[in-house]
C-alpha cells in the first residue's frame, strides 16, 4: 500500500486530493496546523475524516516536519500547505513570504535528509506570471509576479526545482489557475458570488459588494484539477505542468450570469473601492497542452457549466 502525506488537508484540493488517493489504494496522512473542532468540515463533506490519519505540524518547524517524516516515511509528499489569498497577501506580506517559502524549504531539506526517493509535489500558482506579455501562458512563459504572494510561490518554486537539479530528487510543480468548487472558502471570488447571490435570493442579503471586476480569469474545477496533480507525480522523470481551462472569462459576466439564473436585478451589484487590490492581473489564461499530452490529462469544462454544478451544489447545501 502506498503511503501518502498531504500537507493542508484540510483546504479544498487537501479534501478532494485526499479523496482521488483513498480510491487509489493509498494510505493518507493529513498535516493541519491547528487539529481545531470546525477544521475538518471539508473532509466531512466528503465523508473521508475517518478514512485518512490527521496530525498537528508546524511546517515553520523545521524539527516538527522532519520528525513527522521520518517517522511516517510516505512514498509521496504533495505540498498544498499555504498563505493562499493573493488578496491578503498585501497586508501581510512578510508572514505569507515566509510561510510560503520557509515550509517549502523545511521539507524538501527533510526530505534530502531523510529519504531522497519520497517524491514531491509542490502547489505552484498562474500568478508567478503575472504581468505577462503574450498569452495564452506555456510552461516556458517568464514570471514577472504582482503581489507578495505570486513572489512567495515563485521563490519555493524554484526551490523545488533547484532540489530536483541539485539532488536528483523527484520534485514536481502543478502550477494552477484558478480552480474552484463547493469546498473553496468564502474569501475567494467564486464561492462569495455564489453564496452571497443565494443569499440575496432568500432575502439574506440585500446587495453584493466586490472589488475590481473588469478583470478576466482562466477559471476550472478543483476535483478535474486535483487528477493532474496526482498524474505528475506518476511520470517516469518528474517535470512542472501547467493545469488550466485554455480560455479566460470576465468576472462580471460571471456576476450577471448568477444574477440572472437566480432571478437577481443587476442594481444588487456593488463596487466597492475598498475590496480593489494594488495591483492586478487584468487578463490571463494558459494552455494546458503539455499536461494533455504527457499526462493524458483530459479537460473540457466550460466554466459556466462548472457555475451551474456549482449554484446547484450550494442550493442544494443552503441552510435557511
Ligand atoms: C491561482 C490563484 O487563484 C486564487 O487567487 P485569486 O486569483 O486572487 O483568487 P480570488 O478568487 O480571490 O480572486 C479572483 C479575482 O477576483 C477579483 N475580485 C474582485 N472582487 C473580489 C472580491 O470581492 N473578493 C475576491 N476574493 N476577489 C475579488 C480579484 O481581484 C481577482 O482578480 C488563489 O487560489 C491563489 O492561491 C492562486 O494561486
Amino acid at each position: 500500500m502506498k503511503k501518502a502525506l498531504i500537507t493542508g488537508v484540510t483546504g479544498q484540493d487537501g479534501a478532494y486530493l485526499s479523496k482521488l488517493l483513498l480510491e487509489k489504494g493509498y494510505e493518507v496522512i493529513g498535516l493541519t496546523r491547528s487539529y481545531a473542532a470546525g477544521n475538518l468540515y471539508k473532509l466531512e463533506y466528503l465523508g473521508i475524516q475517518d478514512s485518512i490519519t490527521i496530525l498537528e505540524c508546524d511546517l515553520l518547524d523545521f524539527s516538527n516536519i522532519l520528525n513527522v517524516i521520518t517517522k511516517n516515511m510516505p512514498d509521496e509528499i504533495y505540498n498544498l500547505s499555504a498563505q493562499s489569498s493573493v488578496g491578503s497577501s498585501f497586508d501581510q506580506p512578510i508572514g505569507t513570504f515566509q510561510y510560503n517559502t520557509t515550509s517549502v524549504l523545511n521539507i524538501l531539506e527533510s526530505i534530502k535528509l531523510v529519504n531522497k526517493n519520497i517524491k514531491f509535489y509542490q502547489a505552484s500558482s498562474s500568478e508567478m506570471y503575472g504581468k505577462v506579455k503574450d498569452l495564452p501562458i506555456s510552461e516556458d512563459t517568464p514570471f514577472h509576479p504582482l503581489s507578495p504572494y505570486a513572489v512567495s510561490k515563485a521563490s519555493a518554486h524554484w526551490l523545488t526545482i533547484n532540489y530536483r537539479e541539485s539532488y536528483s530528487m523527484f520534485t514536481c510543480c502543478g502550477i494552477l489557475f484558478n480552480h474552484e468548487s463547493f469546498l473553496r472558502s468564502k474569501n475567494f471570488f467564486i464561492k462569495k458570488i455564489i453564496k452571497d447571490s443565494i443569499d440575496i435570493y432568500f432575502g439574506k442579503k440585500d446587495i453584493l459588494k466586490v472589488g475590481n471586476i473588469e478583470i478576466k480569469r482562466d477559471f476550472g474545477y478543483s476535483p478535474k484539477y486535483i487528477e493532474a496533480m496526482y498524474s505528475m507525480m506518476q511520470q517516469e522523470t518528474p517535470e512542472d505542468f501547467v493545469i488550466c481551462s485554455g480560455e479566460s472569462v470576465s468576472l462580471k459576466e460571471i456576476i450577471f450570469y448568477v444574477f440572472d439564473k437566480l432571478k437577481i436585478e443587476h442594481e444588487k451589484l456593488v463596487i466597492d473601492d475598498n475590496l480593489y487590490r494594488p495591483t492586478e492581473i487584468y487578463d490571463i489564461y494558459g494552455s494546458n497542452k503539455k499536461a494533455k499530452e504527457k499526462l493524458k490529462w483530459n479537460y473540457d469544462n466550460s466554466f459556466i457549466e462548472v457555475l451551474d454544478m456549482l449554484i446547484e451544489e450550494e442550493l442544494i447545501n443552503y441552510e435557511k
